[in-house]
């Protein structure tokens, strides 16, 4: 069992919850209304320009060159490619870069990626992963659950196929090795239930951001 198993184990329902949210099942589906996908896509937008920082953090908490160009990797995946394919994804969508460019945070947004910048500057390079890892290990599981029922002319399919295409699930294959070196080098005893409390926590915020897509925004009026 490596770390990744261990964490989504003693996680336990806050892991379910986040990969079988259902706004998860919707999206596997095609039952996922058009405006829930669209509100989720705005403020993914913006959690990948703080999780392009936490990146640059974990650059910064490394210790060694391996671990920093580990970071580095990431960091320049984030802003030379997955944020160039969101707004194209965006686009197909109705969603313009300058409606992207106006948008503001939902406190979703901003409590799940101020946790994790939190993690990395409060602990170590372990702390700050582990707070990382529901994203990067739980995105490639919950499109590699989805693909088999995605057809060609699935609504979802740009989202699902880009998570569970090989490119992809290398990448998170490579981020849970990495996960598991750092915790042979740095996990004691003692850290374990602190470091299992920064997984759940992620994954209840993850949760929380699928549920802010199915949420009617406030009115106004
Ligand atoms: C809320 C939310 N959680 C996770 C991801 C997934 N994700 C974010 S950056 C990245 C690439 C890592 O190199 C991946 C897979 C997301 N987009 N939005």
């Amino acid at each position: 069992m490596d770390l990744f198993d261990h964490l989504t184990a003693t996680a336990g329902s806050h892991w379910t919850g986040y990969i079988d949210h259902e706004f998860v099942r919707r999206m596997g589906d095609g039952s996922l209304p058009a405006p829930a996908f669209r509100r989720y896509l705005e403020q993914d937008y913006l959690f990948l320009i703080q999780f392009a920082r936490a990146n640059a953090l974990a650059v910064y908490k490394s210790r060694t060159l391996d671990d920093m160009r580990a970071a580095h990797t990431a960091l320049g995946a984030i802003l030379d490619v997955e944020l160039s394919l969101h707004v194209r994804l965006c686009a197909g969508w109705g969603l313009s870069s300058a409606a992207l460019e106006a948008a503001e945070e939902h406190p979703a947004t901003l409590a799940y990626t101020r946790y994790v910048l939190d993690c990395g500057q409060g602990g170590d390079l372990l702390d700050l992963h582990v707070a990382l890892a529901p994203c990067v290990i739980g995105y490639a599981v919950i499109a590699r659950r989805l693909a088999p029922s995605c057809g060609a002319s699935h609504p979802y399919r740009d989202w699902i196929m880009e998570y569970a295409g090989d490119a992809y699930q290398s990448v998170a294959m490579r981020a849970r090795a990495h996960l598991d070196r750092l915790a042979q080098r740095h996990l004691t005893q003692e850290r374990a239930g602190e470091l299992e409390k920064i997984f759940a926590t992620a994954c209840r915020l993850e949760s929380d951001f699928w549920q802010m897509g199915l949420d009617e925004p406030a009115s106004h009026a």
